[in-house]
C-alpha cells in the first residue's frame, strides 16, 4: 500500500510512539490526523510539522480515547477535511496499575471504541474504501509482565481483538487489514515517569528494571518503521509484529 495522498488517524499522537508514527507517516506522504488530550504537546508538534511539511498536511484534535463523543467528532472532522480515513493507529495506552479500571479503559476499550467508530468511515460495507488499522499493543500482549497484570491484559486483550477483527473482516468483506504491534521496552515518558503507577506490585520494580537492562530499550523510530510495514505490506492481516532491540520477528500462533 502506498501512502502517497492516503489520510490516517493516529491515537496517543502527541509525544512517544504516537508521535515517531505521526512523524514516519508524513514522511512517507500520508496526511494524519493526530488525536490526543495532551494539547499542548499536540499544538506544539502541529507548528513543528506545519514548518516542516507546509500547512494542510496533518490535523491536530484535541481528543480522549475514552470519550465516544470526542472520537466521533473527531473522526467526522478528519474525514471532512482529508475526505476519508485510509488508517488507523490506535496507539494511545497508559501504564497505571493503582487506577487499573482506566488503564483498561483506555488501553482496551479505547482500542475497540475506535475501531468500532472508525470502522463507519473505512469498511466497504459502509461506503469507506477499506484500509489498515495497526493496534498497538506490546510484548506484554504476548508474554506476562510480572510487575503489571492489568497492563499485560489489556496488551493480551489487544492482540486478541485484532487477530479476531482480522478474521471478520476477511469474512465479511470490510476491506479492512488489522495488524497487532508489539514492542519490548520503548524510551518514552511512559517507560522513564514510572514511580507509584506499578501499586501493589512496586515490590517487582527492580525484577522488571533487571528485564529492561537484559532486553535493552528500542527508540521510537525503530518502533514507527515497524509500524510502516505493517502498514504498507498488503500480505500481513491478522499479525502481531514483535519488535525488539536487535531485530523483529512475526508471532506464531498455534492453530486450532
Ligand atoms: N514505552 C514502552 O516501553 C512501550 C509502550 N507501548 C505502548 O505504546 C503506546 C504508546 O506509549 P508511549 O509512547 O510509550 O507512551 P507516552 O506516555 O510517551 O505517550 C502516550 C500518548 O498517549 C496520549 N494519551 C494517553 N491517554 C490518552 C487518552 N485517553 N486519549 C488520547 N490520548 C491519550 C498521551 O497524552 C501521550 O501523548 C501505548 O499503548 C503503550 O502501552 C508498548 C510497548 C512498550
Ligand atoms: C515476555 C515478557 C513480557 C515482556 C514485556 C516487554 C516489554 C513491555 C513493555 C511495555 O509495554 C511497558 C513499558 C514499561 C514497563 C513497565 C514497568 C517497568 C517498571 C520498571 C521500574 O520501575 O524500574
Amino acid at each position: 500500500m502506498a501512502l502517497d495522498g492516503k489520510i490516517a488517524v493516529v491515537t496517543g499522537a502527541a509525544l512517544g510512539i504516537g508521535k515517531a508514527i505521526t512523524e514516519t507517516l508524513l514522511q512517507n506522504g500520508a496526511k494524519v490526523a493526530l488525536l490526543d488530550l495532551n494539547e499542548t504537546a499536540g499544538k506544539s508538534l502541529m507548528e513543528t510539522i506545519n514548518k516542516l511539511y507546509g500547512q494542510g498536511r496533518a490535523l491536530f484534535l484535541n481528543c480522549n480515547v475514552e470519550s465516544e463523543e470526542q472520537i466521533k467528532a473527531a473522526l467526522q472532522k478528519t474525514a471532512e477535511t482529508f475526505g476519508g480515513v485510509d488508517i488507523l493507529c490506535n496507539n494511545a495506552g497508559i501504564l497505571n496499575e493503582r487506577t487499573w479500571e482506566k488503564t483498561v479503559s483506555i488501553n482496551l476499550v479505547g482500542v475497540i471504541r475506535v475501531t468500532y467508530l472508525a470502522l463507519e468511515h473505512m469498511s466497504k460495507l459502509t461506503g469507506g474504501r477499506g484500509g489498515v488499522i495497526v493496534n498497538t499493543a506490546s510484548m506484554a500482549g504476548i508474554g506476562p509482565l510480572f510487575s503489571c497484570p492489568v497492563y499485560t491484559a489489556t496488551k493480551h486483550g489487544v492482540v486478541g481483538f485484532t487477530r479476531a477483527m482480522a478474521g471478520a473482516s476477511t469474512t465479511s468483506g470490510y476491506g479492512v487489514r488489522f495488524n497487532a504491534l508489539c514492542p519490548s521496552f520503548v524510551q518514552t515518558n511512559l517507560l522513564s515517569t514510572l514511580t507509584s503507577e506499578l501499586g501493589q506490585f512496586a515490590n517487582l520494580a527492580e525484577s522488571t528494571q533487571q528485564l529492561i537492562d537484559k532486553m535493552g530499550i528500542l527508540n521510537v523510530s525503530d518502533v514507527a518503521e515497524s509500524v510502516l510495514e505493517l502498514v504498507t505490506d498488503e500480505t500481513k492481516n491478522g499479525e502481531a509484529l514483535l519488535v525488539f532491540p536487535k531485530g523483529k520477528n512475526y508471532m506464531t500462533f498455534p492453530s486450532l
